[in-house]
């Protein structure tokens, strides 16, 4: 059976777990905080991040979006995202790089956040709100543009896939690490995504919540 390392507040391992839930893949979730020195990441993962999908030989596949096309690869029906190559397909790989990109910068910030105010640099907070900012925009854009006609609100392609769980992903950590971000007033197409996709029970189940982060990081 495969086993996911995971975190309850990670946008990358919460698109991971939504897949395998989508496709009906039984696995074992493994809840770690990666940031503590107990975590089992770097054993799988050089770069000592999670989500980590460790296989039943004991070998593990990482970086999310890798993690994802593994999982397309080897477990395609029901399908997440169009044929390789095609348009859709590339829009939605697009439109996770955006989300993955907003979460980068949401990471960055809630690090710089957690540094003594005197050290916290203005300039570092702003460039990555602007990324989030930025990032969130173009999502909303996409997420108009899916309300049009028959496409049924969906980013790409008129049906769920890819795109969805990594736009309403983004959408779940922005509520957990930074509640006073203003996106529902800012962006009421993504509030309207947000409520299809709670709808779903790979969302429902799959809620983030924060953690608590015993080591001293930064
Ligand atoms: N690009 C990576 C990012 C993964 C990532 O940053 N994971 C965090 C945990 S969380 O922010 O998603 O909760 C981590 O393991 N960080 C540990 C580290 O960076 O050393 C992916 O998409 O998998």
């Amino acid at each position: 059976m495969y086993r996911l390392i995971s975190a309850t507040p990670s946008p990358y391992a919460r698109k991971v777990r939504i897949a395998l839930a989508e496709k009906g893949i039984p696995f074992e979730l493994a809840t770690e905080v990666p940031w503590d020195s107990s975590t089992a990441t770097p054993a799988y993962n050089p770069l000592e991040k999670l989500p980590v999908l460790v296989l039943p030989d004991g070998r593990g596949i990482y970086e999310s979006r890798f993690v994802l096309e593994w999982l397309e690869a080897k477990h395609p029906d029901p399908p997440l995202l169009a044929p390789a190559g095609t348009d859709d397909a590339l829009a939605a790989r697009q439109a996770e790089v955006i989300a993955d990109g907003v979460c980068d910068a949401l990471v960055l910030l809630f690090w710089e956040r957690r540094r003594p105010e005197e050290h916290q640099s203005v300039p570092w907070m702003a460039r990555q709100r602007r990324k989030v900012d930025g990032g969130l925009r173009a999502l909303s854009a996409l997420a108009e543009a899916g309300e049009g006609g028959t496409r049924g609100g969906w980013l790409v392609g008129g049906r769920f896939g890819l795109a969805d769980i990594a736009a309403g992903t983004v959408l779940g950590y922005l509520d957990v690490r930074f509640p006073e971000h203003p996106w529902r007033s800012l962006h009421p197409a993504l509030v309207r995504l947000a409520g299809r996709l709670a709808e779903r029970p790979s969302f429902r189940t799959t809620m983030p919540s924060p953690q608590r982060i015993a080591d001293r990081v930064v």
